[in-house]
């Protein structure tokens, strides 16, 4: 039995950490064992590339990109195919389509670039279901100011103009692949937001019955 894999995509701040904590406990407590891991990030390799790429000056579009693919190929093949192979759930803040939409459309390297690193650092491997928050940027905004009072990592640092391309970048790829996409609006308040998480979880909780 494999478990399913669930990715949070969105832009900053937008509460997919917040929605993750919830949509695994809500999962654990229906008795579906299920962890929770994040990108860049998840291994202990993965995150030191992790720190590598936010906390430091930036590197040039393709090392970036080859930076992403590298952290994401250690996730996956130490951490993601082993537990979805055991049977556990997988929930993970950002995955591919972060790469997509971040160094695909709003950076240099085009979606068929991100694909190709992607087929061969982990193997292609795709979400079961991806749920993309939005919110429109003055939310976000205000959300990100309470929390990190004006401190950002080097890629949230970067303009609203290439901000605005990855929301762009996110709502092209949920338009394209919309059996695998569900678009969630990220306004409300937490649990009104889990509300609609829930619901769209459901159809692969439906599965296991
Ligand atoms: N529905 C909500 N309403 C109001 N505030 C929220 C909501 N969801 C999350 N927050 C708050 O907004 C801030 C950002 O939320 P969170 O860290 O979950 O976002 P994120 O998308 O994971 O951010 P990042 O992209 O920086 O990782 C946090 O302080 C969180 O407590
Ligand atoms: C996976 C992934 C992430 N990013 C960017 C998006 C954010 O600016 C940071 C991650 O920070 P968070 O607080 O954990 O959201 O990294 C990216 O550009 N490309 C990616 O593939």
């Amino acid at each position: 039995m494999t478990g399913r894999f669930i990715t949070l995509e969105g832009g900053e701040g937008v509460g997919k950490s917040t929605q993750s904590r919830l949509l695994v406990d809500a999962l654990n407590a229906r008795g579906i064992d299920c962890i929770a891991t994040r990108e860049p990030g998840g291994t202990p390799g993965a995150e030191a590339i992790r720190s590598l790429l936010l906390d430091g000056d930036g590197f040039a579009p393709r090392a970036e990109a080859l930076l992403f693919a590298a952290a994401r190929s250690d996730h996956v093949e130490r951490l993601i195919r082993p537990a979805l192979e055991r049977g556990s759930w997988v929930v993970c803040d950002r995955f591919l389509d972060s790469s997509r939409a971040y160094q695909g459309g709003a950076g240099a390297i085009g979606d068929d670039g991100i694909m190709q690193l992607h087929a061969l650092g982990s193997n292609g491997l795709l979400p079961d279901r991806t749920l993309l928050f939005t919110l429109p940027p003055a939310e976000a905004k205000a959300r990100l100011d309470a929390r990190d009072r004006g401190v950002s990592d080097a890629i949230g640092s970067r303009g609203d103009a290439y901000h605005d391309d990855v929301a762009r970048s996110f709502a092209r790829l949920a338009e394209r692949e919309p059996e695998r996409f569900v678009t969630i609006a990220a306004g409300g308040s937490p649990q009104e937001v889990h509300t609609e998480v829930l619901r769209a979880i459901e159809p692969l909780i439906e599965t296991l019955a």
